[in-house]
């Protein structure tokens, strides 16, 4: 079986791939076109699916009927059609558990630099203004004992609030579709409804996966309803917050700060104003950018197409109904 990967993955996928007998082939530039991509996805059996730009639609689908596998590059698959890839009888394959304490590191991260405004005081000292030591200045707010309210508290969201319990010994509320048993004996997490999540966190860290029909489910109205010291967490995926209405938020201080590994739109560039506010922390989507998970999930996305090729159901599957649907 041929299989198109779109972007270069770390060599452990490329090996497995190889050994298991199937022919690859990566393009030599990165940046490819719809088309090219369209063409490269008709001529080959298989997908390994790097990124998000890409959409796995239904014009996808119709473009490319004979594709038998997609293996993406991530966790989460907001970006594929999945119920037309099940309804297709197409396996979508995805990347859990080996990118949840990297991706939890992030949000970790960002709720640690937007407490103690690094960024604001990083900028200070890149523009030559150190500043005399100032008991009344750049002052940050401590998170021990603070609530911390998790939107989604899945694989990733469990991550970051066993980190922040152990760290800070923050008090856990989360809301999320079903209820998490080993997060409520283990971390003592309170469910609360999405009303009480907002109106109760001092950081409110956003894990859940997103569809997109669900919309910007963190709006103005929620930014009214937070604390005023609040902090706003987002590593999962930019669609679930309205960035104009965080950015007033933000702006006329009606929250204390925000930390993006996600934005939306996806990416922003020098011009967009949030870059402007001290109280925001910006990173690039990399959440689960080290070694160790990038290798794992190279591993998976391998494992996933490999055993497609053998006949075999995918290991970590996003539609396992395909599965058990006749
Ligand atoms: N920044 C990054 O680089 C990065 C890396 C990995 C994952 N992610 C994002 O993180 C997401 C979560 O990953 P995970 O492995 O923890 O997924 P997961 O499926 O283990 O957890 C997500 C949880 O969110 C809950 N949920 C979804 N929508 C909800 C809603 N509307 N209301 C309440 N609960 C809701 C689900 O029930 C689930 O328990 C991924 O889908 C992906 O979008 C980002
Ligand atoms: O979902 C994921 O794994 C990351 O966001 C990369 O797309």
């Amino acid at each position: 079986m041929k299989v198109f990967i779109n972007k270069q993955i770390p060599e452990i996928g490329i090996h497995m791939l190889k050994d298991a007998g199937l022919e690859i082939f990566i393009p030599d530039h990165d940046n490819l076109s719809r088309e090219e991509w369209i063409g490269y996805c008709q001529s080959h059996d298989m997908i390994l699916s790097v990124g998000t730009e890409f959409k796995y639609d239904e014009d996808f689908f119709n473009e490319c009927p004979n594709i038998k596998a997609i293996a993406l590059y991530s966790v989460g698959f907001d970006h594929v059609d999945i119920q037309e890839a099940t309804r297709r009888k197409i396996p979508v394959g995805n990347t859990p558990d080996v990118l949840s304490k990297a991706t939890s590191d992030i949000a970790f991260l960002l709720m640690q630099s937007v407490a103690r405004r690094a960024s604001y005081n990083f900028e200070k000292v890149k523009s030559g203004n150190w500043g005399d030591f100032d008991p009344l200045h750049a002052l940050g707010q401590e998170l021990y004992g603070k609530t911390l309210g998790i939107f989604g508290l899945g694989r990733i969201g469990y991550e970051m609030a066993k980190k922040s319990k152990a760290a800070f010994d923050m008090q856990i509320i989360y809301h999320n579709r079903n209820r998490n048993e080993e997060a409520e004996n283990d971390l003592n997490a309170k469910y609360v409804s999405l009303e009480e999540l907002i109106s109760q966190s001092d950081v409110l860290s956003i894990h859940a996966n997103f569809k997109p029909e669900q919309g910007e489910l963190f709006n103005a109205s929620a930014f009214e309803k937070m604390k005023d010291n609040a902090i706003f967490i987002n590593t999962a995926r930019g669609g679930f917050h309205n960035q104009k209405e965080l950015y007033e938020a933000l702006a006329e201080h009606k929250i204390w700060g925000a930390g993006l590994d996600v934005t939306n739109p996806e990416p922003i560039y020098k011009d967009d104003p949030i870059l402007e506010l001290s109280n925001v922390c910006v990173l690039p989507h990399i959440g689960s950018a080290t070694v160790e998970a990038r290798n794992g999930m190279a591993k998976i996305a391998a494992e996933n197409l490999i055993a497609v090729s053998n006949g075999e159901k995918m290991p970590a599957c996003a539609n396992p109904k395909i599965y058990s649907e006749k």
